[in-house]
């Protein structure tokens, strides 16, 4: 678990228009997501009535049991998966109606993902792989913003790497200005700092808070980790496929807290 203390700013969110998170319309949404796997006496609902609303501009951590559904719901919701029932809105867009080139067009255009184990190209380096989701969406890198986020993730001196040749703090970090290259509309994470240490985790989570924050870029992070949890704006908490609760503000005793409630059924995981 990641040891270093929570920093909040008390200054407001401002998003990179000025808009305060709170005056955007949210940035995604699930509606009775239903998702089933295999059939019969071994059908498993991975999502069995799943609906939630993601902010614009703020730092969303999704917590839950293992098998809670956290990254089916993540996939679903990132269009990588298609759903059994129910409805997922991407801003406008209602992400379970397009066909498959549609969803592929989408996660190329408006979403970044972060997932645990890096998924990085080992042949290319270090600034090819960031720069690979605007190559595939056939755009020209905004040299100001390429240069803010190697700089602010402390890649400056590893873009010639290849990842091989990276610390698995390093890939992680390379993988988040992946995820950030294009300005989606969208961050996904899955478990962004399972394999970090509390120090890397710790420059990993201030950078997706400060991205939220001072930049107004939304992110969903799935993550076990209170602590991790702490660094979001609200925590969203499934249980057996369906969200058991939410908590504004988190702190890493209210996230344990809602942790021990949902583990008792009678109670709510509230603030
Ligand atoms: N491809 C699959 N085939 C069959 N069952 C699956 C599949 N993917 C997920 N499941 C099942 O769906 C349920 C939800 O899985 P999911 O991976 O979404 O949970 P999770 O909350 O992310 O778990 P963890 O915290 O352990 O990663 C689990 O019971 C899992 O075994």
């Amino acid at each position: 678990m990641l040891s270093t203390p929570t920093v909040r700013t008390t200054a407001p969110p401002v998003g990179p228009s000025g808009a305060h998170p709170a005056t955007r319309p949210p940035a995604a949404s699930a509606t009775g997501l239903v998702k089933a796997y295999g059939r019969g006496a071994t059908e498993v609902r991975a999502l069995d009535g799943a609906t939630l609303v993601i902010p614009a501009g703020r730092l969303t951590a999704v917590m839950g049991p293992s098998g809670s559904g956290k990254s089916t719901l993540m996939h679903a919701m990132a269009g990588l998966d298609s759903v059994d029932e129910g409805s997922i809105r991407l801003g406008e867009t209602e992400v379970s109606q397009l066909s498959e080139r549609q969803r592929t067009l989408m996660r190329r255009q408006r979403i970044g993902f972060v997932f645990q184990s890096f998924n990085l190209v080992p042949s290319l380096t270090a600034q090819e792989n960031i720069t690979l989701p605007l190559r595939l969406a056939r755009r020209t890198a905004d040299a100001a913003w390429l240069e803010e986020l190697v700089s602010t993730l402390g890649l400056g001196d590893r873009l010639t790497h290849r990842p091989g040749e990276l610390s698995g703090g390093q890939q992680q970090r390379v993988a988040v200005a992946r995820a950030l290259v294009t300005r989606p509309d969208i961050v996904f994470a899955d478990e962004p700092t399972g394999n970090l240490d509390s120090r890397h985790g710790h420059v990993l989570l201030a950078f997706l808070q400060k991205a939220a924050r001072d930049l107004g870029q939304t992110v969903v992070m799935v993550t076990h980790d209170p602590t991790a949890a702490s660094y979001a704006d609200q925590v969203v908490f499934l249980a057996d496929g369906r969200v058991a609760g939410e908590l504004p503000d988190p702190t890493v005793p209210t996230v344990l807290a809602a942790m021990a409630g949902l583990e008792q059924p009678a109670t709510r995981a509230e603030s």
